[in-house]
């Protein structure tokens, strides 16, 4: 068309001249006129082609740069997106194009907002009344429910860190109103069914945590409940929380395709270990970098909660309704109402008439998976601590949730941020430290009185830092500013027990209080020595002036937010410091001032073994281990160090070389080697040492000699310098300490503080004392001044059967 236009009127041109300069005046006017026409037409259409070009580059160029960035869990689109959106291809996983919501700066092209809309409608459509068309898919389709492929993400564990964390609602300021009952029907939705062939198939995990017993006792009930129902095909396992290795292995990754979990619990309104499994199963829902649904892999899951809703009305089983919404939030779809029993008016029967129905719903009611509905998460994220006065009905699973959303926000906000006390005088580890002798002070730390205390008040010999390091063991104090630990070793006594977390996160109390009130208790516990038999005058004077800190005991002091000021306060009275920490915490190892003897423990050469013996929290317990290694060798360098290793027969006493590498990492001034030793028998520990762990003396010795062998021969400048037979314990010493072919493993404490005064800067090799005869490697390490007491035949015979009958497990580990 423009070429024909153009010609034309060019033309036109050439014959209205050629008529023109003919004298043919008229004519050739008229066809100037038209060929005038014609021109401006055709400018018209070129113009109106051009603007059309560059329109179209634009939408070619979007349509390149629109690639989703969303992954899986559509992080690269940031925030929360509605639940179907993971049905759609693009921006489909969690995420979706919610990042603008949260002000996250990113391009969208029209084509996903729009698709947010769509997504929107679709939800409200699948959550509220079912598309007749859609239920008829489900129900042809709901076999392929729990096809592992199909439903479960790969993890994105390599993830870029341009994803943002999941950020929980309860930080958003935006809410979104609903109406009471868009809330019910959103909160939970109903997903599919699951055939009973396929829930009789399972594998059924009865998981539970228990501090005194009862939710022990309760899953058992439900065990056994279980075992009575002669359709299913396999027994169910039980499984201590409190013992899992890694709770990942179960609630990130699953066992097998068919796992169904029973989950039984109690609630605390005090620290207690499930506070660890709700952190770990809350941490992996924010985590971006796993599936979005690990439990979506789950045939199903129920939760069976235990509580007093007499004395807790408000929290009455309030921490089995916070893991039914984790499990739920990650994936796990509910195939039976949430239990929650009362253990003041109910019991023992009512657990019974629960797992009976669980039992008979396996067979002979195919249930309606009930999962989490992303679109109304934050009834979940803002729940409260404790909420809820719904009653067991029909429609449980909506009136759990429901109960969450209805309660006051002003509450939730309070709860979610409520810090509570580590050891609070009326939790059951207060109660359980105490009878054992702990003085429990403020509400982190812990004083008891060691034996060797006793020992060496009565003159019955002393600790094996005696003839190590020079201590007096009737004025040491044992101590302990953190009853919390990052690691559940096999030979802590205390382990299912005690407050358990990878950070602090509860009330800290002034360092100050915690060493005036630590003293005035373990004075207290020094006076009950008064009139004991044998007890020396002097030396019952003198223990009134505490010399020494043994800074372990139980837990990790290290946790302690105000460590170094406690210690600093320690060393103001001339107290000196034993610090020892459990190698897990590097960076408050960096920070630690001056002590004067620094411990690390080494619990096992090779990160297989010392996952086994530690069962750290942390996932990355090896390189933090390797870190603290290194820190040791460098920042730390100045300090008296030492490696501890504890001896653990079929645990960790087989590879020397393993051990030799990481002596060479950290260089240590000393390595300390003890046998684990006993005390009691715990019931119920499946993880606790027997008698076949305990290493005997020479065992013991044969290790430690072919260790020093190893690290000579490997020109690492380590002898055996000291010992300490009683206690199983002997000393490997850099050779620096042996001054003029004499050993200087001995503290100058004097000294110490003298140095302390004038300033830190000062090293360990400016406060050695000579190590007396006695103590040498060979020579027992028994210090003089004291009476050998040698145990009776029964004593020992007795210990013996007791062990035989029971896990023993180790008492001092320091
Ligand atoms: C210190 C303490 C705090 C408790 N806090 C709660 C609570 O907040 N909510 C609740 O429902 N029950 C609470 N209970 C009751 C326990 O959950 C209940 O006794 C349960 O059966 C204990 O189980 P266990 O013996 O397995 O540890 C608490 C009990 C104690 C001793
Ligand atoms: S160092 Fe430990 S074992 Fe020795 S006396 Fe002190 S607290 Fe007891």
């Amino acid at each position: 068309m423009t070429f024909n236009n153009q010609t034309t009127a060019t033309v036109i041109g050439f014959i209205g001249i050629y008529l023109y300069f003919g004298g043919r005046f008229s004519i050739a006017l008229v066809l100037f006129f038209s060929y005038g026409i014609l021109y401006t037409e055709n400018k018209k259409l070129e113009n109106a082609d051009n603007k059309i070009k560059p329109a179209q580059e634009p939408l070619k160029t979007e349509k390149k740069k629109h690639v989703c960035m969303c992954g899986k869990n559509g992080g690269g689109c940031g925030g929360k997106s509605k639940s179907d959106t993971k049905k759609k291809g693009c921006c489909g996983g969690k995420g979706g194009c919610g990042g603008l919501k949260h002000g996250h700066n990113h391009t969208h092209s029209d084509s996903c907002a729009r698709s947010e809309k769509n997504d929107e409608n679709h939800s409200n459509t699948n959550s509220t009344q079912q598309n007749p068309k859609d239920v008829d898919e489900l129900a042809v389709d709901f076999t392929g429910a729990f096809n592992t492929a199909e439903n479960s993400h790969k993890p994105l564990k390599k993830l870029p860190k341009i994803v943002p964390k999941r950020i929980p609602k309860r930080f958003s300021a935006e809410k979104k109103k609903k109406s009471p009952t868009e809330k019910s029907d959103r909160l939970i939705k109903s997903a599919l069914t699951v055939s009973n062939e396929k829930l009789l198939k399972s594998d059924i995990y009865i998981f539970y945590s228990s501090l005194q017993g009862a939710t022990e006792k309760a899953a058992r009930i439900v065990e056994n409940e279980l075992m009575k129902v002669t359709e299913l095909e396999k027994k169910p396992i039980l499984m201590n929380l409190d013992e899992l290795d890694n709770i990942d292995d179960y609630f990130v990754d699953v066992p097998t395709e068919n796992s169904l979990y029973v989950i039984v619990l109690p609630s605390y309104d005090v620290d207690c270990p499930l506070d660890y499994f709700l952190q770990t199963l809350e941490e992996n829902f924010y985590d971006q970098r796993l599936d979005a649904y690990p439990l979506r892999k789950l045939v199903g899951y129920t939760v069976l909660g235990l509580g007093d809703s007499e004395s807790w009305p408000e929290k009455f089983c309030y921490q089995a309704k916070k893991v039914d919404q984790f499990v739920a939030k990650l994936g796990g779809r509910r195939v039976f109402p949430v239990g929650k029993i009362c253990m003041k008016t109910s019991g023992n029967g009512e657990i019974k008439s629960w797992a009976n129905l669980f039992g008979e719903m396996l067979k002979e009611d195919e249930p309606i998976l009930y999962e989490y509905d992303e679109t109304v998460s934050d009834a979940y994220d803002e729940s409260p601590d404790g909420e809820s006065n719904s009653d067991n009905n029909d429609n449980e699973q909506l009136a759990d949730v429901e109960d969450l959303a209805g309660s006051d926000s002003n509450k939730c906000s309070k709860n979610s941020y409520e810090i509570k006390q580590m050891v609070a005088k009326n939790s059951p580890t207060y109660k359980n430290l105490t009878k054992q002798g702990y003085k429990i002070i403020g509400s982190h730390s812990g004083v008891k009185i060691c034996r060797w205390t006793k020992n060496e008040l009565r003159g019955r010999g002393s600790c094996y830092k005696k003839s190590l390091f020079n201590i007096s063991s009737s004025r040491c104090m044992e101590l302990t500013p953190s009853l919390a630990c990052s690691s559940k070793c096999v030979f802590c006594w205390r382990h299912g027990t005690n407050p358990v977390s990878k950070n602090w996160r509860w009330e800290i109390d002034e360092p100050e209080d915690i060493l005036e009130s630590a003293l005035n208790a373990h004075y207290s516990m020094i006076k009950q020595m008064r009139g004991v038999p044998g007890v020396m005058a002097d030396r019952f004077a003198n223990a009134f002036k505490v010399a020494h800190c043994a800074l372990s005991l139980v837990g990790e002091p290290i946790l302690y937010p105000h460590i170094n000021k406690f210690i600093e306060l320690l060393h103001e009275k001339e107290i000196s410091s034993f610090l020892v920490c459990n190698a897990q915490h590097p960076e408050a190892l960096r920070n630690i001032g001056k002590v004067t003897q620094l411990y690390v423990s080494i619990d096992a050469p090779t990160k297989q073994e010392l996952k086994k013996v530690d069962r750290p929290l942390y996932k990355d317990f090896w390189e933090r281990m390797i870190e603290c290694l290194d820190i040791i060798k460098t920042v730390q360098s100045h300090q008296r160090t030492v490696f501890r290793l504890t001896l653990v027969k079929g645990f960790n006493m087989g590879d020397i070389s393993s051990y030799s590498d990481l002596v060479e990492r950290g260089l240590p001034c000393f390595i300390e080697v003890k046998g684990a030793t006993f005390s009691g028998a715990s019931k119920n520990d499946v993880n606790s040492l027997t008698m076949q762990n305990i290493p005997y003396n020479e065992e013991c010795k044969k290790f430690v000699e072919d260790f020093v062998a190893e690290l000579q021969r490997r020109r690492l400048p380590y002898e055996l310098a000291a010992e300490h037979a009683h206690s199983n314990c002997i000393l490997i010493a850099n050779s620096r300490f042996k001054i003029n072919g004499e050993w200087h493993t001995h503290i100058a404490f004097d000294k110490f503080f003298e140095l302390l005064k004038k300033s830190d800067d000062f090293t360990y090799m400016d406060y050695l004392e000579k190590t007396p005869e006695w103590a040498l490697y060979g020579n027992g390490g028994f210090a003089p001044g004291n009476e050998r007491v040698i145990r009776k035949e029964e004593k020992l015979k007795k210990k013996l059967l007791k062990e035989q009958q029971g896990s023993l497990k180790s008492q001092e580990t320091h």
